[in-house]
């Protein structure tokens, strides 16, 4: 007799109003049934999505042309940028990493899939970064993959991230600038021998920095000297939530958004808290730390309700607040420490950059005016290597191909909705458009090459090329909303450190320690401060 007919036997009885007696063997064929089938029926179901797959003829991973689990696991272990780089190196320009998903590295299409007209829209990878709201998901700009939504939340605010929108911002950041020199001078010059972990003082700055230009008032790292309340390790583990869950991303409606009990991410309750005080106490009349003669995001967010109100509410302040503070602060930060640790590993580059930035002869104990930084080209070689050496997005930006289908540079055709991206990490690193050193950190291939012989127009033709290549902070209409100021805050804390500091590493020889997770973060940068005569 078959192990079905037994458990037939058994139904059948139970239908018919018999005591369920079920014998040992009965037992052991209901166990053998319901993990058999459900294995076979996961092999089939893997087995025909592969066999029918469009993309099966490209190469990668043979899990990845079966599951998203390949590339979950991948983001998990922190360094998935190299896993990509070194599969490219095996099979060339377009690697498949998932069963609809392929990773390019042609740097050259990077107007096209992210282009200006929003045809090509971000995947599903970016849902899980949301809320729910009376029981409904909500997205915000980042996270929306509807360009029309986008473009509405987009239209109120842009402009106050434009360059002239940030400059009016910019005492917040001299403020701040002045407050993280008095703890260098107070905590590592005037106490004998004490070093300084440079890389969370910058994290700390930097989230200072955002909060003072949100809401008039710094968070408080700087003061504390530590993550007091956790919010920068929260932000991690959100991080590392947002990356892995996204590579299969309904398992976000089981573990944050099912109605039942929620896992994760861990909430930002502190940010949260923070942004939502702060924006009832303005709209009170009750917040002490606004002065209207400098503006705020916060102001400039609840000013956009008056200018545009179909589109603005105070929900969609609230979600201006935290893009501003989630998606800045350390995306900044590890661009700074980037600038930092290869400088100071390369002597010949510190050297040649403290000349230029001490020739500008600003006044050591003031915050850089952003307007004498960023006239420097040494700096500005540095500022442009380190985010193309070391981008603070490293994983895949994924977008949909559009109905029509494309066909790559190679030849091949890849059908309307298949997803497909460049990760800023393999686009940088291409030899092709970078030249054969690369993988070398080098600010002098930013400028023009003079001795070799390169012509003002070769050099204007090559910086073109390069610019429509550079992916550090994406591009088209879902580009970085926040780059310039990241930009303005990176020339002026870099100017002012190494204008008032001579800075060195403790360790010349220790690495640092780095993990990928969307953004690649950094560890480790442990240096002696000394102020400058
Ligand atoms: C060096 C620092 C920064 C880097 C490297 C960086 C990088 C990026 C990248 C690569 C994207 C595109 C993501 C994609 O297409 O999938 C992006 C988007 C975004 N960034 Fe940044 N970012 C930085 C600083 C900031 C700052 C300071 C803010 C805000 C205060 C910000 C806010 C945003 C927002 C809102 C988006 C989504 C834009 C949209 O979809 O319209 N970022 N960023």
């Amino acid at each position: 007799m078959s192990t079905s007919s037994g458990i037939l036997d058994t139904l059948v009885g139970l239908r018919h109003g018999r005591p369920l007696i079920l014998d040992s063997h009965v037992l052991a064929r209901l166990a053998v049934t319901v993990t058999v089938v459900p294995i076979i029926t996961l092999f089939l179901w893997f087995a025909i999505s592969w066999a029918t797959s469009p993309l099966r003829r490209y190469p990668g991973p043979f899990l990845a042309g079966y599951t998203n689990l390949w590339r979950l696991y991948q983001v998990r272990t922190g360094k998935y940028q190299l896993t990509i780089q070194k599969l490219h190196e095996k099979y060339g320009p377009v690697v498949r990493i998932g069963p609809n998903l392929l990773d390019l590295d042609f740097p050259e299409l990077s107007r096209v899939l992210y282009g200006t007209d929003g045809k090509w829209r971000k995947t599903e990878f970016y849902h899980n970064n949301s809320a729910l709201v009376n029981g409904k998901i909500t997205y915000h700009m980042f996270s929306t993959t509807d360009q029309a939504e986008h473009a509405q939340m987009k239209r109120p605010i842009v402009k106050h991230y434009s360059l002239g929108g940030v400059l009016a911002i910019e005492p917040h950041m001299d403020n701040v600038l002045g407050e993280l020199m008095q703890h260098f001078d107070n905590r590592f010059i005037k106490v004998p021998n004490q070093t300084c972990d440079l890389g969370e003082w910058i994290a700390f700055h930097a989230w200072d920095l955002l909060t003072s230009a949100t809401f008039s008032k710094p968070f408080g790292y700087m003061s504390h000297g530590h993550d007091f309340d956790g919010s920068i390790a929260a932000a991690d583990k959100s991080l590392d939530y947002f990356a892995a869950v996204g590579q299969i991303p309904w398992l976000d409606f089981l573990l944050d958004k099912n109605p039942v009990v929620r896992i994760g991410p861990p909430n930002l309750s502190n940010v949260s808290n923070i942004a939502m005080t702060s924006l009832i106490a303005r709209m009170q009349g009750q917040d002490k730390n606004y002065n209207p003669e400098v503006p705020d995001y916060l102001q400039r967010f609840i000013d956009a309700k008056a200018t545009h109100p179909d589109i603005v509410h105070d929900g969609m302040v609230f979600g201006y607040l935290l893009v501003n503070l989630i998606a800045g602060a350390d995306t900044t930060a590890i661009s700074i420490r980037a600038i930092f640790y290869y400088v100071l590993k390369n002597p010949a580059i510190y050297s040649r950059l403290v000349n230029e930035i001490r020739s500008a002869g600003v006044d050591k104990s003031c915050a850089f005016p952003y307007a004498q930084a960023r006239p420097l080209a040494y700096l500005e070689a540095v500022v442009r290597e380190a985010l193309r050496y070391h981008p603070g997005v490293a994983m895949l930006l994924e977008r949909y191909v559009p109905e029509e289908g494309f066909t790559l540079p190679n030849g091949d055709f890849v059908p309307g909705g298949a997803a497909v991206g460049i990760n800023p990490y393999i686009g940088n690193r291409n030899k092709d458009v970078w030249g054969a050193d690369a993988e070398d950190f080098k600010p002098e291939r930013w400028l023009q090459d003079v001795s070799g012989g390169e012509t003002d127009e070769e050099y204007k033709k090559r910086m073109q090329k390069w610019n429509a290549c550079d992916l550090s902070f994406g591009a088209g209409s879902r580009i970085c909303l926040g780059r310039n100021i990241a930009l303005v805050e990176t020339y002026k804390v870099v100017a002012t450190i190494l204008n008032r500091y001579e800075v060195e590493l403790v360790d010349k020889n220790k690495e640092w320690e780095t993990v990928n997770s969307w953004f690649w973060r950094q560890k480790g940068m442990e240096v002696r401060l000394s102020a400058r005569e």
